[in-house]
């Protein structure tokens, strides 16, 4: 069934798994995901950024997110597992809006650039918005390192466990990510991976609530391996490793976002049956093996989440 976002977390916040959050800008992205859920009998939750809408709308959001939303209703409404749909980074009003409009179960309002009473002020708005059509959001607290969509913001400010505290309580958020040392991409750490735990811990203590990581992605060596075998050059990519992902569920993070890793299997699948396949071009063929390696990584993903088998 097509559900809450808000329903998938609270049930893993009381029994400390995680649900990865995949994002999506095509159909086939999606029938992998879907895939992969029901093989694992999971919930999932899918997620679009403001780029994405705009992508599928061909320049128009709210047509990009409606469409999304009868893509996901379709197979949520015929599947057992239960899914959510969820506009990821929402910066744009607009956007958000549209978003709630055409029916997402969740939306995130990205103010994380702002100055805290800002992002409160901005939360507040878009959370009285949301909850009045029955839609829960998620607010970031801290900044990621790396490119934040198109915000480069050059070094991550690790989220304050006091002010998080402060800033639930005052916007009523249903969900919260903490920045604690993740960056989005293929390049995040340039020597060690290492996350604060410790801010995670005490920001868990003081919440209480569903926690999101975001910048989650492990960049899977094999993918790595298949798609520079078939013309890729991904040096110098580094994820979060998976011991380090587990521990982040065992200290309360609840929803994980998922894009990177993603992409990099898809774009492995398709080098490599290219490559292999010269006379082919029909697409449910040369797509056939991208598919794969995506529905292969997102089995993997719920599995190391805890989340197979809570559907
Ligand atoms: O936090 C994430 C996932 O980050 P990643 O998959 O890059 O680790 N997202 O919000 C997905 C969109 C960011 C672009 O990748
Ligand atoms: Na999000
Ligand atoms: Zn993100």
């Amino acid at each position: 069934p097509y559900v809450n976002t808000k329903d998938i977390l609270e049930k893993a916040n009381k029994e400390y798994y995680a649900v990865a959050a995949f994002n999506i800008n095509n159909l086939e992205f999606l029938q992998a995901i879907v895939e992969g859920g029901i093989e694992k009998k999971s919930p999932l939750i899918i997620e679009t950024s403001e780029g994405a809408m705009k992508y599928a709308g061909m320049g128009d959001p709210l047509r990009g997110a409606s469409l999304f939303v009868k893509m996901v209703r379709e197979f949520a409404d015929s599947l057992d597992i239960p899914i959510a749909l969820h506009l990821d980074h929402g910066k744009n009003f607009k956007y958000i809006i549209s978003a709630i409009k055409a029916g997402y179960s969740s939306v995130m309002i990205d103010a994380s650039d702002k100055p805290l009473e800002e992002n409160i002020k901005t939360t507040k708005d878009i959370v009285r918005i949301a909850h009045a059509a029955g839609v829960s959001v998620e607010a970031e607290l801290g900044k990621l390192a790396g490119i934040e969509d198109n915000v480069a913001s050059a070094e991550s400010v690790l989220v304050n466990p006091d002010e998080a505290k402060y800033f639930v309580e005052e916007t009523q958020v249903d969900f919260l990510a903490p920045a604690i040392g993740t960056s989005h991409g293929a390049f995040k750490f340039k020597g060690e991976a290492k996350l604060d735990f410790d801010r995670l811990k005490k920001v868990k203590e003081l919440t209480k609530m569903p926690l999101v990581l975001h910048g989650a992605s492990s960049v899977v060596q094999e993918m790595v391996e298949i798609a520079e075998n078939y013309g890729a050059d991904f040096g110098g990519s580094k994820g979060v490793p998976s011991d380090i992902l587990k521990e982040t569920v065992r200290l309360g993070i609840n929803k994980v976002n998922t894009d990177t890793d993603l992409r990099m299997a898809f774009v492995a699948g398709l080098r490599e049956f290219l490559q292999n396949n010269p006379k082919e071009f029909d697409p449910r063929k040369y797509m056939e093996t991208a598919k794969t390696y995506v529905k292969k990584v997102v089995s993997d993903r719920l599995e190391l989440l805890g989340s197979a088998n809570k559907a």
